[in-house]
């Protein structure tokens, strides 16, 4: 029972009142933007939840990234989790963000279709980055500098530690934070003048034409990008046609990524790269599945240091990148801003990488990941990494014109946003023409 008092605190304070979830997909398939040797035609959707307040002016985004059809399992299971946080005010959500990620990740049923891994855990993302994003732009900061400026205290409180303890300990996530603190503000100040490193996908999507790569290449060159990154798996002879391809247009002195998502076994991914070798690719990024932590370590074994592992766009939580890190199974973390549980679950993530020195290479190939991701690399170097050697952000250059505050690039690098909150607020327009099934572009 509420009592009169604490009714009158409520209507004064923010509070969430409803919610309101979008099954939002783009036709991307139609020019095979994204197209990789596993998903051959995604159309990127999202998953998207508003939480509305008391007071109009304010409103909570976040989604989470699908690739077409599956967009509204995420979307139920949003559902299932939003209504949680009708009724919360912000004030008794953010006074402790660990409990509040565990509304969502401890429900003593929901966890059945979990723990913490698939659509739930999709979900969970899309709910707790607009609870972020909200609070964000309650404080008037970009979510960056929201976390930023927390003390290290505040930082570790935001984690939930439940399966990491036996590789990393809150006393020891507060002593790397501590020893970081008194140096953030020349950092920051840094980033906001530079801003962050960049690398392109956009080139390299394995549906393009040669012709087509080879343009694209060029331009990004011309746009101040120095690495680059080639889909492969699909065509050996392909592979290594594009990939000598690609090395003319960008040079020795370019770097060259290449990602097969997912497509191989382990012995045949071992056995493929070695045709690839020749172009000196720095990783071969998602060589198999990414349940596969020791499939993973015998590519690595196999393959270093003629060229290294990168994985994470796929990898489903903390304890798996845990794995990943303690059986020395990869060279590059590449968390996804909405694979795992959003900010809290990331933030754990960028720790231990740090205790395992393993660089962070944030995963960005999808709509409004690029917009959610500058914000935890800048956080990464800022308080965790304080390193932006061997690191850069993904970039893909689709769909930001859908957003109100979207990514910019300059010379190469990801200027830092300014603007309050978390950056993945969807124009209205947008949301209304791209709703499936019913929005005006599913239906011309
Ligand atoms: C389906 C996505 O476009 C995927 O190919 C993205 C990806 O693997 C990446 O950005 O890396
Ligand atoms: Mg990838």
């Amino acid at each position: 029972m509420t009592t009169d008092t604490q009714q009158q605190q409520q209507q004064q304070e923010l509070t969430i009142t409803r919610y309101e979830v979008c099954d939002i997909r783009f036709p991307t398939s139609k020019h095979l933007d994204g197209s990789d040797a596993m998903n051959k035609d995604p159309d990127y959707s999202a998953a998207y939840v508003i939480f509305y307040t008391n007071d109009t002016r304010l409103e909570g985004h976040g989604m989470t990234f699908t690739c077409g059809r599956g967009t509204e399992v995420c979307c139920s299971a949003i559902e299932a989790l939003a209504g949680k946080f009708v009724g919360r005010t912000l004030s008794s959500l953010t006074v402790d963000m660990r409990q509040t990620h565990q509304i969502c990740t401890g429900d003593s049923q929901l966890r059945w279709i979990g723990p913490e891994k698939g659509a739930i855990h999709l979900a969970t993302a899309a709910v707790i980055n607009a609870i972020w994003d909200l609070w964000a732009k309650h404080e008037k900061k970009p979510l960056w500098k929201l976390i930023v400026d927390m003390t290290p205290e505040q930082f570790v409180q935001c984690i939930d530690f439940k399966y990491i303890t036996d590789a990393l300990t809150p006393q020891e996530a507060l002593d790397m934070l501590k020893a970081n603190h008194p140096t953030k503000a020349q950092r920051e100040q840094e980033m906001r003048n530079n801003g962050y490193p960049a690398y392109t996908t956009s080139a390299g999507w394995l549906g393009y034409s040669d012709d087509k790569v080879r343009r694209l290449c060029r331009e990004a060159k011309e746009q101040g990008f120095t690495y680059f990154k080639q889909k492969v798996g699909g065509d050996k002879a392909s592979d290594i046609r594009r990939a000598a391809l690609i090395r003319e247009e960008i040079g020795s002195d370019g770097v060259l990524m290449m990602d097969a998502n997912q497509i191989w076994d382990v012995q045949e991914a071992i056995d493929w790269m070695q045709d690839l070798l020749p172009f000196n690719p720095l990783f071969i990024e998602e060589p198999t599945s990414p349940d596969d932590v020791l499939g993973h370590a015998a590519i690595r074994k196999a393959l270093y240091p003629k060229t290294k592992v990168a994985t994470g766009e796929h990898i489903q939580n903390r304890i798996i990148f845990k794995q990943l890190f303690q059986a020395q199974a990869i060279d590059y973390c590449q968390i996804d801003s909405c694979r795992v549980a959003g900010v809290n679950e990331i933030l754990a993530i960028l720790l231990m990488a740090k205790k395992f020195n393993i660089p962070v290479v944030p995963h960005a190939g999808g709509v409004g990941l690029c917009e959610y991701v500058q914000h935890l690399s800048l956080v990464d170097y800022i308080c965790v990494s304080a390193t932006i050697e061997d690191r850069v952000l993904e970039y893909v250059d689709h769909l930001h014109e859908h957003f109100l505050d979207p990514v910019v690039i300059k010379n190469g690098c990801y200027v830092a946003p300014l603007a309050p909150g978390y950056s993945i607020t969807m124009k209205r327009q947008s949301i209304d023409d791209y709703s499936f099934p019913k929005g005006r572009v599913h239906n011309e």
